[in-house]
């Protein structure tokens, strides 16, 4: 049965008109009449098998938290590849092998992004944004023009590398690896967005740190009041937002207030010198480029609110990722140190003699080949959610899967990670284990989609900053084993994976740093 919000039910109930045709009272036969007419006209679908739970209300909520993956494994085991769950008042789907591709390629009836826009209510806190046009500039720049970045990219990484890990003369204890990865990312990020020395000052960066973790910290609000309906929790996050408040507004302000003076220079700039100024390369000079926000030479009529928005959306879909993965696979890295370090650590030397300790070129980063399979392999097992990247179903009404079952419009439908990297078929022997070198030896490149490699999604919405991110984890980790031996407080290996719900934790243990 298609359960619809309150809303319309009501909406549609106070819409009943007396006979006259005039706004009239509530009858009660009329609202039983309404009630039967809506029922009759809702249609029964072939819904996925909805797992036995025992507590109403509480549903799977409980076991979803505490123990997911043992959830995940049984109900996969009981019901098939395709199954719903009870989960914060709300059913969920997970669709397994068989259907996640599908969900990637049907662009027309599964949206990633409305299901992000949902839970966090991204239209009201990145106002004006265009989100399609967002894309396509990150494609332009990080995909296509990656190159133009290269050489600004290592610069900043090795000097966050020196600000926050420093010499280590003396062995230095870093206590929450995860914050650290986040301080370092903040320097790069925030130079590929703004190339101005006026905007690497200390206020800027903190901004750039506020507007990623605040976000961050949105998608961990419980929606406790969806346990009534989805509905409600909706309404009640959205009412700080509608006053006017944002998690951002803060360091979106003093983004504005940092590159309002470097946007009028720019302009006067291009003006006075004509065809002989130089555009500088960064995120901020695309944007400035677009027509839509900057219409003239005239800095009165530059649309400074779409590009704050574009800028934080930017930074939001890109320091946790970024930060999260890159420090779990320094983790890796120290967890696997006796199988793997020697080796990567021998790739990164040969590299780094061969270009004369010089800055690594495109193809030195393309040489890399055992680090970006270890990268690829640190991101399927340790990165990886248990079940994830949600799609809202659009379709008009409902969606037919391959196999029968149907989901009706508005249904969340979860990607069962753990069914595909448990699979042999898809990932080789023993597809559990951390063997880093299993990509390379499929020819599978980190940033390859494949069936087998749900990381970066899939089809045309597939993550369009991935080419960055990996570049960025290998300067990082290349830079990282050419100068450090890294280790562990107790030199224990601690190989079980703490999940948050479906989420892998940020990683908090004790990473000891010396000079290599
Ligand atoms: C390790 C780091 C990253 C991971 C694991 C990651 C993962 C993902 C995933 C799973 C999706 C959804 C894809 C789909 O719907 O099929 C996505 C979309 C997206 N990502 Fe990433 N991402 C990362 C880094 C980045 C970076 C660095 C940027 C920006 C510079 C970025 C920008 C985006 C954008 C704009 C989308 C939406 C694309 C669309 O809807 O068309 N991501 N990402």
């Amino acid at each position: 049965i298609v359960v619809r919000g309150p809303r319309t039910t009501i909406a549609n109930l106070i819409q009943l008109r007396s006979d006259k045709g005039r706004p009239g009272k509530y009858r009660p036969g009329f609202i039983l009449v309404a009630i039967y007419f809506k029922l009759s006209k809702q249609i029964k679908l072939n819904e996925p098998p909805l797992a036995y739970y025992r507590f109403p209300i509480i549903g799977h909520t409980w076991s979803y938290f505490t123990d997911c993956e043992k959830l995940i494994l049984e109900s996969r085991e009981k019901y098939g590849e395709t199954f719903s769950l009870y989960v914060f008042g709300q059913v969920i789907t997970i669709a397994g092998n068989k259907t996640t591709q599908k969900i990637f390629k049907k662009d027309k009836e599964f949206s990633f992004f409305k299901a992000s826009e949902e839970r966090m209510q991204l239209d009201r806190i990145f106002i004006g944004q265009n989100f399609d046009t967002n894309t396509r500039l990150i494609r332009t720049c990080f995909q296509e023009k990656l190159d133009h970045f290269r050489s600004r990219l290592q610069k900043n990484i090795i000097m966050a590398i020196d600000l926050y890990i420093g010499e280590c003369v003396e062995p230095r204890i870093i206590r929450a690896p995860y914050e650290t990865m986040f301080d370092i990312m903040a320097i790069p990020v925030a130079n590929l967005l703004i190339d101005d020395e006026y905007c690497n000052n200390e206020d800027m960066l903190e901004a750039v740190k506020s507007v990623a973790n605040s976000m961050f910290k949105l998608l961990f609000v419980p929606p406790i009041l969806s346990f009534i309906h989805p509905w409600l929790h909706k309404q009640f996050i959205s009412i700080p937002l509608r006053l006017g408040w944002s998690p951002i507004s803060k360091p979106s302000k003093v983004i504005l207030s940092r590159i309002k003076p470097v946007i009028e220079k720019r302009l006067y700039d291009k003006k006075r010198l004509g065809d002989a100024w130089v555009a500088p390369l960064d995120i901020l000079q695309y944007l400035l480029d677009d027509p839509d926000i900057t219409p003239d030479l005239n800095p009165d009529n530059v649309n400074y609110n779409r590009i704050v928005s574009t800028i934080t959306g930017i930074i939001f879909a890109s320091m946790p990722n970024m930060s999260n993965n890159t420090s779990r696979a320094l983790f890796d890295l120290v967890e696997r140190n006796q199988r793997y370090w020697h080796k990567l650590c021998q790739e990164a030397q040969e590299i780094n003699k061969k270009s004369n300790g010089n800055e690594l070129t495109s193809d030195d980063l393309h040489k890399m080949m055992k680090l970006d399979s270890f990268i690829r392999e640190s991101l399927r097992i340790s990165g990886s959610f248990i079940v994830g990247v949600e799609h809202n179903c659009i379709s008009k009404s409902y969606y037919t899967f391959i196999n029968g079952y149907q989901v009706p419009n508005g249904r969340k439908v979860y990607l069962n990670f753990t069914e595909t990297n448990h699979n042999e078929g898809l990932q080789g022997q023993n597809p559990t284990e951390f063997y880093a070198y299993r990509h390379l030896e499929r020819n599978s490149s980190a940033t390859k989609l494949e069936s087998n490699f749900l990381t970066f999604g899939g089809g045309k919405h597939a993550c369009p900053g991935r080419f960055l991110a990996v570049n960025v984890m290998k300067i990082v980790l290349h830079n990282i084993m050419l100068r450090y031996n890294i280790r562990t407080e107790t030199g224990v290996i601690d190989p079980k994976r703490r999940y948050f719900g479906p989420v892998p934790m940020q990683i908090k243990d004790l990473t000891i740093f010396s000079q290599g």
